[in-house]
């Protein structure tokens, strides 16, 4: 199938357990929660998000005939190493949005394998996961139920009233991350984000460093 990306970009994921690392981000267009437009941010499902993710035309963007296509547009961002082969360190993509899993499937996941990727999701855990991905993580939004209760690190935008922390404990997560919502009450969140972490242990903060050190 045919895929709609918005940007390619190499840079250091910003975010989450693997912090730090570089990777190649894919952000597929278009979210089951938000249209995107300004307009109608106060009536969606999801009304904090700090992305754009509308359209295909970004650096890299653009409509990807087929799985192979798409993954190839991906492995050309990984910097190459002596003698033409991908410099040390296994290549590593993250698959994003909008909600990457309305357009990732087995097809790409396989595809990306065979350009040697590791490959991770960041998605609102609405939408099944397909096979081939190997770190999931899930980014709950309040009012909107999750069905990805399986993955890798579970981090949660805080504070969303509807989804408070203890509402996810049970699920099957090796990580439980807590996100300052970013936004006019930043500072706030934050500190309100600490305290809770303080209080109940099981959560660490997570912070979306990418953004004070000013990379993409
Ligand atoms: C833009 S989303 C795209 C992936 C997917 N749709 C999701 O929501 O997980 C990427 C990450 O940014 C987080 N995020 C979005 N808006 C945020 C905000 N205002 N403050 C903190 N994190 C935010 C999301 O919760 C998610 O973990
Ligand atoms: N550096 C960097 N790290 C990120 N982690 C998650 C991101 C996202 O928008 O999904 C993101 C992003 O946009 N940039
Ligand atoms: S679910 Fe993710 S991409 Fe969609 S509006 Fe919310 S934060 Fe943005
Ligand atoms: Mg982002």
């Amino acid at each position: 199938m045919a895929y709609a990306v918005k940007e390619i970009f190499y840079t250091l994921q910003g975010e989450g357990r693997n912090a730090g690392r570089a990777s190649v981000f894919c952000r597929f267009t278009g979210c089951n929660l938000w249209s995107g437009r300004e307009l109608d941010r106060a009536t969606a499902a999801c009304q904090f998000c700090d992305t754009d993710f509308v359209g295909m035309d970004g650096p890299g963007g653009g409509r990807f005939a087929d799985a192979q296509a798409l993954a190839a547009a991906i492995a050309s961002h990984w910097p190459q190493g002596a003698g033409g082969k991908p410099a040390g360190g296994k290549p590593f993509t993250v698959l994003t949005g909008g909600e990457p899993l309305l357009q990732v499937d087995a097809d790409l996941t396989a595809a990306l394998h065979a350009e040697g990727f590791e490959i991770a999701v960041e998605t609102n855990g609405t939408v099944p996961v397909p096979a081939g991905i190997d770190w999931v993580c899930v980014s709950p939004k309040a009012g909107n139920a999750v069905v990805v209760t399986t993955g890798d690190e579970l981090k949660l935008v805080y504070p969303q009233a509807g989804a408070e922390p203890a509402l996810f404990e049970g699920f099957a997560f090796d990580h439980f991350l807590l996100s300052p919502m970013d936004g006019a009450e930043a500072a706030a969140n934050t500190a309100a984000t600490v305290a809770y972490c303080l209080q109940n242990p099981r959560w660490r903060l997570n912070l979306q460093t990418h953004k004070f050190l000013g990379i993409a």
